[in-house]
């Protein structure tokens, strides 16, 4: 065994990155474009599309990955899907106005019912037909819809940027990927922030409301000119960096808020990043583009507005709840903002008679900012692409609630996603009844530098591993994590970086189970945890070590282990016995650690061995202790 030169740990506390930095500056680059039929879920075909250049080298690879993902369903919920289910398409319920290219390609793969205005009620009575749900800002997909769904909702489509309308936390905790289209609108809204401030800043609604009325009021409605002024972009995300871009193209000074933005993006907009008090309180302009947290939820209240320069312009095209609206009420009232321009509002639509909406300086659209018809088209294409992958069990570039595992690694990891989920099997049933799993170790060994090895598939594997065999949970890659953390267990991770000349990126992979009773003493490290380990050999999974002693067998079927004192015949006796039983035995090895004191036998069966088969394996003499364990 070479010794460890760096060790490295993660543990479970660390959740999944946030999705921000989930996605990829260019997704068309990130997603791994692979299909197998979802009727027979058989692999099929290997589709490339235009965006995504996978050589063809690689396709056995890919193959190989996607055949691993399937078996391993890796995003699906159902351990044991109904084989009538299967041979349907899946069901995609659209409960808003979806552009018509998308449309077409959501038919061209399930069948597509579009049901807009749906009440709370008639969604969670619709939903648990439903495979896949496409909703824009109007559906809350809360709880309540999570529920009723009663896992079968495999993804929601979200065609647009903002998900503060799904309940992600109940989303990860059914299972259920969440994916949105955070592209293609981003112009259309960029560009309708632009028109809301030189609207408001010329006062165009009004006056058109005047003229219509029959009224010429060219002295009441004197604007403020847009040059020279100062905008503070709030949030300098995608939508707020081309106002940026646009406004310094009108000759205004722009400066931007936002604790994440990187300060040379800025820079290369010629924009300067400063702190939350000192952009409100410079600002002629302040133009809102930050998602609607939590930490920003009425963000901008009455102790922001009093921060104000005197006669302050804002325009919000990000989401309502950043303001408090009663706030906003009162400082357009005593002039400390003198005009608002307003796209998104807490409530959609907001009431009749909302002051805010009435106020003679407030100008209002009903949420349009992604409502041109290009963006709508690049928001259905860029939905319906994501949502389709997710349905193929593809791991998406957009998705918000999930891991993002890019291409080279997932084909790279495939062969150990299958190791990783059958030493988690194995490792849970090594563990006498009755004692609760709290803590688990993952040992990789690599010569893979630690910042190079990215096992987040491989935790979540092992996770499904340990906790299937002994609970009702469904464990995929989104819920893995959360799921562990639910039921108490701890898994940690440790690297140890070998010397070799090896491409392989991992050599061996061995879980620890601490404070455990064994039901195999023999599976015990000195340290007293269950410990077992596989490597990947030729392509397959294989048991390469339990507890101390050296074994190799593939990991297929089901695995008989019999420690034994180590004398001639034994093999023979143990063959004898399951062979008058007809199991066939597809693989045996064994291992010791002194010659001619104590060995395990790692035996393969085709089949399950009956109760009095394996009692008649224990009467062996010679055999101390076996276990029976189900692959
Ligand atoms: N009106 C519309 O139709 C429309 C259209 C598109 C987007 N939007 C909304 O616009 C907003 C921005 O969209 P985007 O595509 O640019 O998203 P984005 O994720 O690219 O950008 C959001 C930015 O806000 C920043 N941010 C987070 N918390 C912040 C805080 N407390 N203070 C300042 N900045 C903060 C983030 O770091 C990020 O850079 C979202 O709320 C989205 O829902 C509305
Ligand atoms: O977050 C978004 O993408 C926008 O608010 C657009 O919302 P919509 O899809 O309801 O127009």
């Amino acid at each position: 065994m070479a010794a460890p030169t760096s060790i490295s740990s993660a543990s479970l506390t660390t959740s999944f990155p946030p999705h921000s930095h989930n996605k990829l500056s260019n997704p068309s680059s990130s997603s791994l474009r692979l299909s197998f039929s979802y009727s027979s879920l058989s692999l099929q075909t290997l589709s490339l599309s235009s965006n995504f250049n996978i050589p063809n080298p690689r396709s056995s690879t890919i193959l190989n990955v996607l055949k691993t993902l399937h078996d391993s369903q890796l995003l699906s919920q159902s351990r044991d899907p109904d084989p009538l289910l299967q041979s349907q398409k899946p069901t995609i319920l659209v409960s808003e106005k979806l552009g018509e290219a998308g449309l077409h390609l959501l038919r061209g793969f399930g069948n597509v019912e579009c049901l807009y205005n749906l009440s709370q009620e008639d969604l969670c009575s619709k939903i648990a037909e439903c495979d896949a749900l496409i909703v824009r800002s109007g559906t809350k997909v809360t709880r309540q819809v999570f529920e009723a769904a009663q896992g079968r909702l495999k993804v929601v489509g979200r065609a647009g940027v903002g998900i503060d309308n799904v309940d992600l936390q109940a989303a990860t905790e059914f299972g259920c990927l969440v994916v949105n289209a955070p592209t293609a609108n981003t112009i259309a809204a960029a560009e309708h922030g632009i028109a809301l401030l030189a609207a408001m800043a010329r006062n165009v609604a009004q006056a058109d409301a005047s003229m219509k009325a029959g009224k010429w009021q060219r002295n009441k409605y004197v604007g403020v000119s847009l040059v020279g002024k100062t905008l503070a972009v709030m949030g300098f995300g995608k939508v707020g960096s081309e106002v940026a871009r646009r406004a310094k193209g009108l000759g205004m000074h722009v400066i931007a808020h936002d604790p994440y933005a990187p300060a040379d993006r800025a820079r290369a907009l010629g924009v300067e990043l400063v702190s939350f008090d000192q952009a409100i309180a410079t600002a002629d302009f302040v133009s809102l583009h930050m998602p609607l947290t939590p930490t920003t939820n009425k963000i901008f209240n009455d102790a922001t507005f009093a921060k104000m320069k005197k006669g302050v312009r804002m325009i919000n095209v990000a989401r309502g709840g950043v303001i408090d609206e009663d706030a906003l009420v009162r400082a357009l009232d005593n002039g400390t903002v003198a005009q608002a321009a307003l796209d998104v509002f807490t409530e959609e639509p907001p009431s009749k008679d909302s002051k805010l909406v009435q106020h003679e300086n407030v100008t209002v659209t009903p949420h349009l900012g992604a409502s041109t018809k290009e963006a709508q088209e690049g928001v259905a294409v860029e939905i319906a692409e994501a949502v389709v992958g997710a349905l193929r069990g593809e791991l998406s570039a957009t998705a918000v609630n999930a891991p993002m595992v890019p291409p080279e690694v997932l084909s790279e990891l495939a062969p150990y996603v299958a190791l990783a989920e059958k030493l988690g099997r194995l490792a849970v049933q090594l563990v006498a009844g009755g004692s609760g799993i709290q803590s688990v170790k993952v040992v990789y060994r690599s010569s893979r530098d630690p910042d190079n090895l990215d096992t987040r598939l491989l935790r979540a594997m092992i996770t499904k591993g340990i906790i299937e065999p002994i609970s009702d949970a469904h464990i995929n890659l989104v819920n893995a994590d959360f799921t562990a953390k639910q039921k108490g267990l701890r898994i940690s991770e440790e690297r140890v970086v070998v010397d070799s000349s090896s491409e392989n990126p991992i050599e061996s992979i061995q879980v620890q189970i601490s404070n455990v009773v064994s039901k195999f003493e023999s599976a015990l490290l000195d340290n007293g945890n269950i410990s077992i380990e596989g490597k990947v050999k030729y392509g397959t999974p294989h048991l390469t070590c339990v507890g101390s002693f050296s074994v190799d067998v593939s990991l297929e079927g089901n695995l008989i282990l019999c420690r034994q004192v180590d004398q001639p015949g034994m093999i023979g006796r143990v063959g004898n016995i399951l062979g008058e039983s007809n199991v066939n035995v597809s693989f045996m090895s064994v291992g010791r650690t002194v010659r001619r004191t104590k060995a395990i036998m790692a035996i393969g069966v085709d089949e399950e061995p009956d109760k009095d088969t394996l009692k008649k394996i224990g009467e062996v003499p010679a055999v101390e202790e076996f276990v029976f364990l189900d692959l």
